[in-house]
Formats: structure tokens, sequence, C-alpha cells
């Protein structure tokens, strides 16, 4: 496999040195506005009044310990639950509560923590899945329909090559999902979610059960993603070396609430967050003496 140039460091000031219209200051209207966010499950309150934004252009990271609500957040986010109260705004258009492929036409695409590849059919095969969000039939384009499909389907094929390429998965294209090692496979995952072209890319775990040199490589691609793409990312991540290098902002969650916000590397310091943190590894220390 072509192997793309290695880089010494996925340090950040190197990143933000090539900026994509960042906008600092509220000079432009943030991609992502949550107000508010309440999501209950029975009587269990998974996220209690969470706010946050995020900037165009912007790594925003969102970190905390098991159980925190990060998922939860995201799923609210993208509509697959919809808030118990609060709002979403997305681009400016209020979305709390539409449907997860209505959001998706907007121009979201996500991950998922467990991988979601469908086993039997090929890297290729997943990868055009993908794409199936910017595929929008016509009455007039069934009428007219050799001429007019086969004019989408190459337009279609082009974004999944330049996507191949991107991911420098050219040599598995042809492999079933299930046969690759899996943190090829959550590049396979990563490059589906990159056909649509999203300008909200949301990423949970993309970096689980991967070595040191795989993370570095999905770092590399994510940092790529933003520069190349004009993509705006959020992502949950427990690899705090990967937060601290790739994000611009982190929002910490504990028990569904905000306990740190801003510069990565200040907020991972947190007392509060130290201390979240501390508290998890206690209890899965005394879970594992139970059992
Ligand atoms: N569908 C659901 N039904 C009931 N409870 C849920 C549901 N989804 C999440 N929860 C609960 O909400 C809380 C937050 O879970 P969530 O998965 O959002 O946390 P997380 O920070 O993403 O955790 P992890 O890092 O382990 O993925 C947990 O107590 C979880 O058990």
């Amino acid at each position: 496999m072509s192997e793309r140039p290695t880089r010494t460091s996925w340090d950040k000031q190197e990143a933000l040195a090539r900026p994509v219209g960042l906008s600092k200051g509220g000079r432009e209207a943030p991609v992502l506005v949550c107000a508010d966010i309440e999501r209950r499950f029975g009587g269990l309150r998974a996220l209690k009044g969470v706010s946050l934004s995020v900037e165009k252009g912007e790594i925003f990271g969102l970190v905390g310990p098991n159980g925190s609500g990060k998922t939860t957040m995201v799923n609210v986010m993208t509509g697959f639950y919809p808030p118990s109260s609060g709002t979403v705004t997305l681009f400016g258009q209020d979305v709390s509560g539409i449907a997860p492929h209505r959001i998706a036409s907007l121009g979201v695409a996500r991950t998922f923590q467990n991988l979601a590849l469908f086993k039997g059919m090929s890297v290729l095969d997943n990868i055009m899945l993908g794409r199936h969000t910017a595929m929008r039939p016509s009455a007039l384009g069934t009428f007219f329909y050799w001429w007019w499909s086969q004019r989408e389907e190459l337009a279609h094929r082009r974004v999944v090559e330049e996507t191949i390429e991107f991911m420098q998965l050219e040599d598995i294209r042809n492999e079933p999902v299930e046969v690759i090692p899996i943190g090829l496979q959550k590049r396979v995952e990563l490059a589906r979610a990159l056909v649509a072209e999203p300008r909200f890319l949301i990423l949970d775990e993309p970096m689980a059960g991967m070595n040191q040199e795989e993370k570095e490589y999905i770092a590399r691609f994510i940092l790529d993603a933003r520069e190349e793409r004009n993509t705006t990312i959020l992502i949950i991540e427990h690899h705090m070396d990967v937060v601290t290098a790739i994000c611009d902002r982190v929002v910490v969650l504990s028990y569904g609430e905000i306990i740190a916000e801003g510069e990565p590397r200040a907020a991972i310091a947190d007392p509060a967050v130290v201390k979240a943190y501390i508290g998890e590894r206690a209890a899965r220390r005394q879970a594992g003496a139970a059992a």
C-alpha cells in the first residue's frame, strides 16, 4: 500500500498554521449550538442541561469518563434521540428532535463507537453506501433514466475514488471488510462518512482498539479532512494524547454535566476532571475486585 508521508508529530500548531476559515470571535454563525440539553431515560438524567457550540473549521473534543453522556449528546445532536428539553441548532437551523436522515441531509455525517460496517460486503461497497445521502432521485431523472443515472453514477464514483485514495485504501478496496484488521476497518468507516462530503463530521471513538501507529495515522487523516475538505469535526475520544494534539477546544462531561471546557491541555488538567477520572478508575477497580 502506498504510505502517507510519515510525520514526526501531529503537532497542533503545524495543523493550525494552515487554517480553513476558522471563525474566531463569532464572525460566522457556529456550525452547532446545543442549548441547555436535557435527556432522560426513565428516571436517569443522562444529560443535565448541557450547552456547547462548535465553530466552523474547529476540531472539537467531547471527552469524559465512561457513562458521562458523550454518546447520548451526539445522539441528540444527530436526531437519534430527541432531547427531553433544550434545543439543537445546526447551521443556524433549529433541528431539535428531527429525524436522523433529515439531519444527515444538511451535511452531517457520523461514525459509531462500535463498528457499523456491513459484513460480507467489500471495502468499496461499504464506502459507496456512505454516498446515499447525496443521491437524489427525481421524477425527471427517472424519465431520462439512462443519461441521467449514468452521469450521476460517474459523479458518485469520482467522489468515492478520491476518498479511497485520500484514505489510502486502494490496496484493500475489494477485500471483504470482515477480513481486514480493526485499524483498517475504522479507516473504512471514516471513508464511508467522508464520501457524504459532510460539512460537519462527528466521530465517536475513531481510535478505539488501535495501536500508537494506527492512532497517528487516523489523527493525520482527521487533520487532513479539516484542512483539505473544509470539514468541521467533533470527536469523542478517550486517548488524551490525541485530544490534546488535534483538538482546538474540548468540553469535559461527568455524570451528564460539563465540568470543564476550553483549551484541551488546561481543561484536562482541571482538578474537577482529574477527580472525575480518578473516581472512574476507582470504580472500575472496585468492580474488578467484586467480580
Ligand atoms: N438508550 C438508553 N437507555 C437507558 N440508558 C441509557 C441509554 N443510553 C445511554 N444510557 C445511559 O446514559 C448514561 C450516559 O451514557 P453514554 O453512553 O452517553 O455515555 P458515554 O460517555 O458515551 O460512555 P462511554 O464512554 O462508555 O461510551 C449512562 O448511564 C448510560 O447507561
